[in-house]
This record gives structure tokens, sequence and C-alpha cells, in this order.
């Protein structure tokens, strides 16, 4: 395995950034292929019906007959390893994909709507070229042949405004996720060939995965109560949090606080930006999917949600959870539906919870009129999973 910074300045050539008749799907930039080549006849019909009901941006194949009947909605992706030949049928492809860089620029391509070139990256040299294509074409498509994710950050970075988009070849669906994220933007595309019409909803699932904001509301406390001693967990997350960016945590399904990270600094304690000191161990906390784990079940690895002051949300995942035994206090407030609920956490001055504005408050200040932000979700919760039942908590 050779691999080499590769820094020369490339000029985009007339094409690059061009488009074909729809934008990638995903809401986020992100779109997903397919690669049917390999697909056995009995399977193709369960990979393309769900490759439609998903939305995936296109279909790649290198036999026009399997674009027959296929909606607008989807990118009729031709994988080529020669010239076209003039009298192809154009109109039955979206995209010429070609594997020789040269043939990109043959005149019979220029009939074809969208053009690409599939570059192998297995060394310094192919490197170079697949950081050159980038800038040069609407489309590239990379496949690495070694398993390190550092030479797709070399051309990500390479591609960077140039308006060429990246499509990379992932070997599963754990690989898309990794190649999603690899220098932080991810390659735009992500094309896999599916063993099943499972693996096209799963790579959906990836390319797609966006968080809808929460509407937080207004918690006014009515009573604090110095509870004595209990156990209490520290959620350390494995990324650096914002001054209002809280984790939902309380008592009752029915209502969760927005705890304060340790970004603020405190007298006689450096900051651990990583850090709610959250609850004692039988609250919930809100996770991804609208799920809620026990604070004291959370385990190194799993996702948790941060949520902002104004309500917008983002996915970290926990790197560890301190448990240990400190006195508690109890917070209750009511809910602007009449609800009360409640969070326990550590008592001291240092733990705090965020209000309207990301207002800071020690908890040990809180006073009966108080008002902190909070989640007052309607539904009660069985293993965590939402569910409609009377379940009174108190
Ligand atoms: O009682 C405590 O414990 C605290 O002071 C509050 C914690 O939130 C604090 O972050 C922690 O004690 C610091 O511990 P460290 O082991 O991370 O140094």
């Amino acid at each position: 395995m050779d691999s080499t910074i590769v820094t020369d300045q490339i000029v985009p050539t007339a094409g690059a950034g061009a488009d074909s008749r729809r934008t990638p799907v995903s809401r986020e930039g992100h779109f997903a292929w397919l690669d049917v080549r390999a697909v056995n006849e009995d399977l193709l019909p369960a990979v393309v019906q769900a490759a439609l009901h998903h939305r995936i941006d296109g279909i790649l194949s290198d036999d026009v007959a399997t674009f027959e009947g296929l909606p607008p909605t989807v990118r009729r992706i031709l994988a080529v390893d020669s010239p076209v030949a003039e009298d192809f049928p154009y109109d039955a492809v979206d995209l010429v994909i070609v594997s020789d860089r040269a043939d990109v620029h043959s005149k019979h391509i220029g009939h074809t709507p969208d053009r690409g070139v599939h570059v192998v990256v297995s060394d310094a040299p192919t490197l170079q070229e697949a950081c050159e294509v980038v800038r040069e074409v609407p489309w590239t498509l990379l496949t690495f042949t070694d398993p390190t994710k550092i030479p797709l950050e070399i051309v990500i970075a390479a591609a960077e405004n140039s308006g060429g988009r990246t499509v990379t070849t992932v070997t599963d669906v754990e690989d898309a996720e990794i190649v999603k994220l690899v220098l932080e933007h991810g390659s735009d595309g992500l094309l896999l060939a599916p063993r099943s019409a499972d693996d096209v909803v799963k790579l959906a699932r990836i390319v797609d995965h966006k968080l809808e904001g929460m509407e937080l509301s207004e918690l006014v406390v009515t009573k604090v109560e110095h509870i004595g001693m209990g156990d209490r967990a520290c959620i350390d997350t494995c990324s650096l949090l914002e001054l209002d960016e809280g984790c939902l945590i309380g008592s009752f399904s029915t209502g969760m606080f927005l705890s304060c990270s340790e970004t603020h600094p405190l007298p006689y304690m450096p900051t651990r930006p990583f850090r709610w000191n959250a609850g004692a161990v039988h609250s919930y906390v809100l996770g991804p999917d609208n799920r809620t784990r026990y604070v004291s079940e959370l385990q190194a690895g799993f996702p948790i949600l941060a949520v902002r002051t104004d309500g917008s949300v983002r996915e970290v995942r926990i790197g560890r959870v301190k448990i240990e035994k400190r006195p508690l206090i109890s917070i209750t407030a009511v809910a602007p539906n009449g609800k009360n609920v409640n969070v326990i956490a550590q008592d001291d001055w240092h733990v705090r919870l965020l209000g309207p504005g990301g207002s800071v408050n020690n908890v040990t200040e809180l006073r009966p009129g108080d008002t902190l932000l909070g989640y007052v979700p309607t539904e009660a919760r069985h293993v965590g999973l939402p569910i409609t039942e009377f379940c009174d908590e108190r």
C-alpha cells in the first residue's frame, strides 16, 4: 500500500459540476446508488422495488435493459468499459460512467446527459488521478482497494469547491456508515452492490439519517428538596458540547429537563466540556428514535441526544458513564400541560439545568417560580419505547 498527499492545484475543466435531471434526494446532500451488475435475476425485482420505495438516487448497471420501465425518480447509470457507439440509445440513460478517463472526452459520450469516470485507487499514481478527475468531471466513482480511508480523505479534500461529486464503492452497510462520515463531510454518494432488499433499506436509512428538531417547553419550578444520599451518574460523551447543549433527563417518562454540561467554567474544578452531571440512576434520558434509557443502563458507545435550547438536536456517543454516591436534590416543576415533572440531580451548586435563552441555573439556587426548559412527551414508556397506556408516575 502506497500513499502520498496530493497537493497539485487542478483547474476544473468545463463540465465539472454539471448536474443531472435531478439533484440527489438525501436531505443532507448524501445519496445512494445500487450496483445491480451482480444481483441475480430472482432478486433484482425486489431490489429495484426497494430502491424506488426508499428513494435510492441511482441504479448502476452495464446493461441498458435493466433500466426499462424505471420511473424518472431514479437515476439510470450505465457503467461502460469501452467508448459507447454513436448510435447508443442515449435517452435510455441519465449518466454514463466510463472506466478510462480519456473516454470521458470522446465525442460520443458528449451526447449523454451526464458523465463520470470510475477510478480504482490502489497506489499513489491512481490516488493522484482520482484527485485530478474529481475536479474535471461532474461524477467520480471511486473504488479503493485498501481498507484505509485516508486516500478517500485526500480525494474529498481535492474535490472541495470543485462542484464535482464523489461516489464511493462500499463493501457493506457498515462500511457505508463509515464512508459517509470520512473527513466530516464524507463521500457525497455511496455505491453498494446489495445482497438483499434489506441492504437497500439499510443503505437508504444511512444516507437519509437526519434528526428533527424538538419542541421544548417551559417548566416552572414548584418544589426543591434536599433528599439525602443516592447514586448519580455523570454522562461523559465523545463530543465537545456547546454551551447550551443539554441532555434530556427526568424521573418521569412524561417530563425531562435539559441538563447543562460542564462546558461553563466552575470555581475549584476544571471544565469537563464533554460531561453532563446528569442525575440519579433511576432517571430516563432521551436517545435517538424517540427511545429512552435509564441512566444506569447507559454504556460506552451508546447514542444519546444532545439538544440545544433552540430545540436543535444532534446525536452524540457516550464515552463513559460515572456513577458515584452523592447527596441528591429533587426538583419538581409544572409543565404547560399541567403535569408535574421531576428530576433528581446531585445536590451541589456545581450542577446546573438550562433555562429559556440558554440560561444556566445552579440547582441549589432554584426557587419556586423559576423557569427551566424541558421536553414533555405525551406517551408513557415500556422498555424505553413510547406507549399510549395509563401510567401514573409520581
Ligand atoms: O462531586 C463531584 O463529583 C463533582 O464535583 C462534580 C462532577 O461533575 C465533576 O465533574 C467531577 O467530580 C470531576 O471529576 P473527575 O474525576 O472528572 O476529575
